[in-house]
Formats: structure tokens, sequence, C-alpha cells
């Protein structure tokens, strides 16, 4: 990579100024991320050679089994964000409830607040495929000096001040925005830093992949089999190709260079869906849509959804334009 590239320490510096009261925190719990995802990414690679994979034991609060990686990821950037003290609280897949942060003098005087899917794609770790970390970014509502509360985490996804993901994949990626489009930088292993490969990354408005794990489809809804029928037809630049790898940040990231669509819906078993509203698909949809894309539960704007849990999930169809509109004109026929 010439030494031309801009290095992502570099790059939030040059973009601090984008920043409504900029004060040069939010570029330091950026940075932070980016340390803790180096750490993880360092305990991933050896995924197989070190007693880092297969289960703890323990159960998540949605039920699952936590595995050794979701622990160890959810420890260190707890750690680091922590250590580091600039959120005040911090939310996370593997936590039952938000952990408030005190702060340098214990007077819960910094303003964002974060939450993060510490690993995602946990069924992939034994088997070697692409897992990630996802984050999602809130400036807190409740007065700076006094300790974080639920509303602060319950924010519309609208009102995020930065999202991203990091992916440990053939390559590790950091994909972030703060609102302004979205850029994408590769760690380069050999020196530990990143650089901006994928600048300004737009979604093309449609494209010919779909990706939805298709094991659940005598559970989907009628709008969802349509729609597939859809995407298999011999017609106009039909049929489109399926792709599924299990891991959202892979799926996502696949369709973001490609185009595509990735669809979990509300099966018969899961009214409403897998995925989690605040640290999945609400950092997820903000990606998509600075670079162009749309996502919705099939009906109403992710964005735009009120959460009332912190643990709670939503049907989530999510990528190109065009085709979340197709997908959701199905929806909205058959539901
Ligand atoms: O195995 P399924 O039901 O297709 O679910 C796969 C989905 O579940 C997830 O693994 C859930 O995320 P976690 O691994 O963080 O729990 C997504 O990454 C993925 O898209
Ligand atoms: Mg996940
Ligand atoms: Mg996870």
């Amino acid at each position: 990579m010439s030494s031309k590239v801009q290095t992502l320490g570099e790059f939030i510096i040059g973009n601090q100024s984008e920043f409504a009261y900029s004060t040069g925190e939010l570029s330091r719990l950026i940075n932070s991320i980016r340390l803790a995802a180096k750490v993880v990414n360092h305990e991933v690679n050896k995924a197989g050679l070190v007693d880092i994979t297969g289960a703890v034991g323990d159960t998540n609060i949605q039920g699952e089994e936590q595995q050794k990686l979701d622990v160890y990821a959810n420890e260190k950037f707890i750690q680091t964000l922590t250590n580091r003290e600039i959120v005040c609280g911090i939310a996370s897949e593997e936590e039952d409830d938000f952990i408030t942060i005190k702060g340098h003098n214990k007077d819960h005087q910094n303003k964002y607040v974060v939450l993060i899917d510490p690993l995602d794609g946990s069924s992939n770790i034994d088997v070697n495929i692409s897992v990630g970390t996802i984050f999602s970014i809130y400036r807190r509502i409740t007065p700076e000096g006094t300790p974080v509360t639920l509303k602060d985490f319950l924010q519309p996804g609208r009102n995020q001040v930065a999202a991203g993901y990091i992916m440990y994949g053939t390559s590790t990626m950091m994909v972030y925005t703060t609102g302004h489009g979205v850029n994408g930088f590769t760690l380069n292993p050999a020196i530990g830093t990143y650089y901006l490969s994928h600048p300004n990354i737009k979604l093309a408005e449609t494209g010919k992949i779909y990706s939805i794990n298709e094991g659940n489809y005598i559970k989907f809804p009628q709008g969802v089999k349509n729609y597939l029928k859809y995407c298999q037809l011999e017609e106009e630049d039909r049929p489109y190709t399926s792709r599924y790898i299990g891991s959202l940040v892979a799926d996502i990231h696949r369709n973001m260079l490609k185009g595509g669509i990735y669809i979990y819906p509300e099966t018969s078993t899961a009214p409403n869906g897998k995925l989690r509203l605040l640290y999945e698909c609400n950092p997820m949809a903000m990606i998509v849509e600075q670079a162009g894309g749309k996502a919705s539960d099939g009906f109403t704007r992710i964005l735009d959804i009120q959460p009332t849990e912190l643990h709670q999930r939503v049907p989530f169809f999510c990528g190109s334009k065009k085709m979340v509109e197709k997908a959701e004109e199905f929806m909205q026929k058959e539901g």
C-alpha cells in the first residue's frame, strides 16, 4: 500500500471537524475501538491454534451459548473503552444490562454511549469463516454529570453519531460512518496499521445477490416466500444468486461491495426475527443508508423504530435500495 494512502488514525483526525460539538472525544472513542479490534483480531487469527474456540458453558441473556471468543471480545472492548474513559455507558450483546462508566473523576462527565456486538457470527468461529464486531455510538440524552440511564441507550437509530463494523476475514477491515459517507480501512498485519483501502463506499442501487437462511423457508411469511420466487424466476436480470455466510457482518460487507439484499425475516417460531435492533440492525442500517442503500423491517425504516428493550429483535431487510423496495412491495401485498 503506497505511503500516500491515508491511515485510519490520520483519517480520524483529519475528519474531526465534521462532528458537531467536536472536542476530539468521538475521535478518541473511534480510535479506542480501532485499538480493541486489533487485540481481538490477534486472537481471532489464532483460532484453532490456541484454546480460544468452543463454548464457555454459559448462556447470554438471549439464551445463546456463549463462545470463548464472544466472552474474550466482550472483555477486550469493555476494558479498552473503560480504561480510556471516553464513554459514560456501554451495552453489549453479552451483558444482560448496560454498564455505567463513572469516568476519571467519578463525575459521569463523558458524552457518549456505545452499543456493541463484540463477536458477530459466533456460529462460524470454529470453522474458520469470517466473523466480525459491530458498534453503534450515541450522544447521551440525559445531563452530563449524572449517571447514564436506559433512556440513553433506547434512542432511535437515526440519532446515532457513528456506526461501524470490523470484519475478521481474509483480511481485517474496519468500515464505519459518522454520518458523512462510509469508508473502509484494511489492516496491514505486518505493521499493525489500517489504511484507507475503500474510500466513500457506494452501494449499487440494485444487485444480483440475495442472502437469507433458506433453511427456515417453510416458516417464512408469504411475502418473503413470494419475493424469493421472484428472485429465482428466469426473467429480466434474474435469477439472482443465493449467497449466505451466516455472519451478518460478512454477508452485509459482501453486498456493500457487490450489491445485493440481506434478509433475516420474522418466522412462525420467531415473530421478531433473530437479529438485535440496537447493536446489529441499527448500526448496519446507518452504514447501508450512508452508502445509498435501504434498511427496514419490511414495513418501517429501521432507523425510525423507537426501541423499547436493550436486546429486542426485529425483522431485517437490508441492502440495495431497489431490491429492498421490491421485497417491501411483496411484504406489503402479502404480509
Ligand atoms: O444461523 P442463522 O439462524 O442463519 O443466523 C445467522 C445470524 O446470526 C448471527 O450469527 C447472530 O449474531 P451473533 O453471532 O452475534 O449472535 C448473525 O451474525 C448471522 O447473520
Ligand atoms: Mg451478531
Ligand atoms: Mg455476537
